[in-house]
């Protein structure tokens, strides 16, 4: 199966890459290209990226382009309930791989808050997401489970945070694998978002991908809630 045989909504845009470090590079000059748009048009860029392995390279490609990076504002989709030392931490990652080089000015605003429980530190998050302007680039991925960010099928909190009309930004989510605590941006605020682009490599997850979409209930695929326009999927084998 190739990207090219899935039959999009209107409006979603597929671009298939010869391999991860082709799919990077590309990524990362396409997303540098509208930060520098978005910096034009109102003054600064807001990214919102994922963690897990797959960005690494998108991460390091894209410290590399040349922009004003002090005008960028980085956050995240989602992060692990684990401190910024920890090895799983998504803040710990964007920091290693993205603030590097040209890309050291921009600032970034974590979701990690230590708290004595999931739930007060994802009352913490929402409190300093105020200061979370629209975004104008988000970069998510998904699992095998379709699920995206940290919005995991059959997670408690899992119809709040998709609830298009919800008014949190920022929720606690269970997720099936290590570390099981997890903080969401919730999908009116990724949807939000001015281009949102889904990064996603292999076989498998292309099928997970059209099985996605054949999935109405957004329950069991989280992922089907963002197949429609405006997406870009980027892909590679
Ligand atoms: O915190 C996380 O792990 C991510 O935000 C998560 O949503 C990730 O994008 C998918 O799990 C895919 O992860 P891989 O790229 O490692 O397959």
């Amino acid at each position: 199966m190739a990207i090219s045989d899935l039959d999009f909504p209107v409006g979603v845009v597929a671009r298939s890459h010869s391999d991860s470090a082709q799919l990077a590079q590309a990524l990362a000059e396409n997303v540098a290209g509208a930060l520098r748009d978005a910096i034009d048009s109102h003054g600064q860029a807001t990214l919102v990226v994922s963690g897990g392995r797959s960005p690494i390279a998108f991460f390091k490609a894209l410290s590399q382009q040349a922009l004003p990076w002090s005008k960028v504002l980085v956050s995240l989709a989602d992060e692990r309930w684990v401190p910024v030392s920890h090895e799983d931490s998504n803040e710990a990652l964007v920091r290693r791989h993205l603030l590097q080089g040209p890309a050291a000015e921009a600032r970034l605003l974590g979701l990690y808050h230590s708290a004595g429980s999931l739930e007060e530190a994802a009352r913490l998050t929402e409190q300093a997401l105020t200061d979370l302007p629209s975004i104008d680039v988000l970069i998510l991925g998904m699992g095998t489970d379709g699920h995206t960010a940290s919005l995991f099928p059959n997670s408690p909190n899992l119809d709040e945070a998709m609830d298009r009309d919800g008014s949190r930004r920022c929720l606690p989510m269970l997720a099936p694998s290590v570390p099981h605590q997890r903080l969401t941006l919730t999908l009116p605020v990724l949807k939000a978002a001015r281009l949102q682009i889904l990064s996603i490599e292999g076989q498998g997850k292309l099928e997970v991908l059209a099985q996605a979409m054949q999935q109405p209930d957004q329950r069991n695929m989280p992922i089907s809630a963002f197949i429609d326009a405006p997406l870009e999927i980027y892909w590679c084998p």
